[in-house]
C-alpha cells in the first residue's frame, strides 16, 4: 500500500471557524484528486492469528494518526445490507414534504427522525436519524425496545419494512465496529480487549442522507459544510456519486471518491480527545456536484454515554500530558448536539 502526501510551501489563507469552535485554514474551495487516503484491506481482523490482526492494526495506525481517513475492504458486510438502506432512503425522501414532516427530529430531544432541507442554513441536503436499540443488538439479543418516545414514534407509517432495513444494516455495522474497537486497541498498542467495557450499550447512531445535485460553487453552497464528528468513529457507506472530501494537513479538500463494496472509516472527536490526539479527527464535508442525486448513510459509533472518556495509557507521559478535561462519552455528546442545535 502506498500513499502520497500532497506537500506545499505556502501557507492556506481562507478560514473558517467550526461549531466546535475550531478555527481551520485551507487553500482553495476547490478539491483535489490525491492519493493520501488509504484502502485498508481487513480481511484478517477476522483471523485466528494475533499477528496477522496486528497487521492490519499497524495499518489502521498509520491511517488514523496521519490523516484519521480510510476506507476498508473485506470487512465482512454483505452488499445486499448497504443496497437495501439506499433504496428504503430512496422512498423515504421521494415522499412528500408533509409526509417527511409527521417524523420530523424537532419532535422529540434526542438526534431521532426526519432532518429536512434547511432554508436558512447553506446545506443543502435532508437526512432521516435512528440510533442505538438494544432490541436489534445481536449481543443483546433479550432486550425489549425502551419505552421511551423517541425509539417509539419517529417511524414512518406508510413504508413497511423500513424500520426492519435499517435495523438489520445498524446491526451489521454495529458488529464489525465492536470488531473494528479490537482492532483500534490493538493499533494503539493496548489489550485487544481494552475498550470491551466502553461498548456494550454503545452510542450507534445512523443516518440516510440525501444530497440533491448542486449548481453553485462550494464558496456558496455545500451539502454538508465542514465539520468533525463526535463520537469515537463513524462508517461511512457511500452510493456511487463522489461528493464527500477530507481536508488534508497540508491543506487541501481532499476527494474520498466512492470505491465499491467500501466503507470509508474516519476517526471522530471522541477518539482524538481520548488518544491525546494521536487519532486525528479530521475536517471533512459534501460538495454535490456529480449531477446527480447522492445518498449517503453514516454511523456514528461512541463509547456508551456513562463511561469517562479517560485517556488511553499509551497517549499520556509525564512529557505528553492529557489536553482535554476528562468527561462522560454522553457529557461531550449532548455539548456537541448543543452547539449543531444553536447553529441550525
Ligand atoms: O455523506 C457523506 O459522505 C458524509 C456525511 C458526513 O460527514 C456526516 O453526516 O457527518
Ligand atoms: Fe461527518
Amino acid at each position: 500500500m502506498s500513499t502520497t502526501v500532497v506537500e506545499t510551501a505556502t501557507p492556506p489563507v481562507l478560514n473558517l471557524t467550526l461549531q466546535n469552535g475550531q478555527e481551520i485554514h485551507y487553500h482553495s474551495d476547490t478539491s483535489i484528486e490525491a492519493d493520501e487516503i488509504p484502502v485498508i484491506d481487513i480481511r484478517e481482523i477476522y483471523s485466528d492469528d494475533l499477528e496477522a490482526r496486528k497487521a492490519v492494526a499497524e495499518k489502521v495506525r498509520e491511517a488514523a494518526h496521519r490523516i484519521g481517513f480510510f476506507y476498508i475492504i473485506n470487512h465482512g458486510i454483505d452488499s445486499r445490507h448497504a443496497e437495501n438502506t439506499f433504496k428504503q432512503a430512496k422512498r423515504f425522501f421521494a415522499q412528500s414534504g408533509e409526509k417527511k414532516m409527521e417524523v420530523c427530529t424537532d419532535l422529540v430531544t434526542e438526534y431521532f427522525g426526519y432532518f429536512p432541507m434547511s432554508k436558512a442554513k447553506k446545506d443543502l441536503m435532508e437526512a432521516y436519524n435512528w440510533g442505538y436499540n438494544p432490541k436489534f443488538d445481536p449481543e443483546n439479543a433479550n432486550e425489549s425496545e425502551p419505552d421511551v418516545d423517541y425509539i417509539k414514534l419517529l417511524w414512518p407509517k406508510d413504508l413497511p419494512g423500513f424500520k426492519e432495513t435499517l435495523y438489520e444494516h445498524h446491526a451489521q455495522l454495529l458488529t464489525l465496529a465492536r470488531r473494528l474497537t479490537k482492532t483500534f486497541a490493538l493499533a494503539l498498542h493496548l489489550n485487544e480487549n481494552y475498550f470491551d467495557k466502553y461498548i456494550k450499550n454503545p452510542a450507534a447512531g445512523m443516518r440516510i442522507t440525501h444530497y440533491p445535485p448542486q449548481e453553485a460553487s462550494p464558496s456558496e453552497q455545500l451539502g454538508i459544510g465542514a465539520h468533525t464528528d463526535f463520537e469515537c468513529f463513524t462508517f461511512v457507506t457511500q452510493d456511487e456519486h463522489a461528493g464527500l472530501e477530507v481536508l488534508s494537513k497540508s491543506g487541501y479538500w481532499i476527494k474520498a471518491k466512492p470505491i465499491p463494496g467500501s466503507i470509508v472509516v474516519n476517526i471522530a472527536d471522541c477518539f482524538m480527545r481520548q488518544t491525546n490526539d494521536f487519532f486525528v479527527s479530521t475536517v471533512h464535508r459534501v460538495v454535490n456536484k456529480a449531477g446527480a442525486e447522492r445518498y449517503s448513510c453514516p454511523f456514528f459509533f461512541g463509547f456508551q454515554q456513562d463511561m469517562k472518556l479517560e485517556p488511553v495509557p499509551t497517549c499520556v507521559s509525564d512529557t505528553n500530558r492529557m489536553k482535554y478535561p476528562i468527561v462522560s462519552s454522553g457529557e461531550y455528546l449532548r455539548w456537541r448536539a448543543e452547539q449543531a442545535k444553536k447553529a441550525i
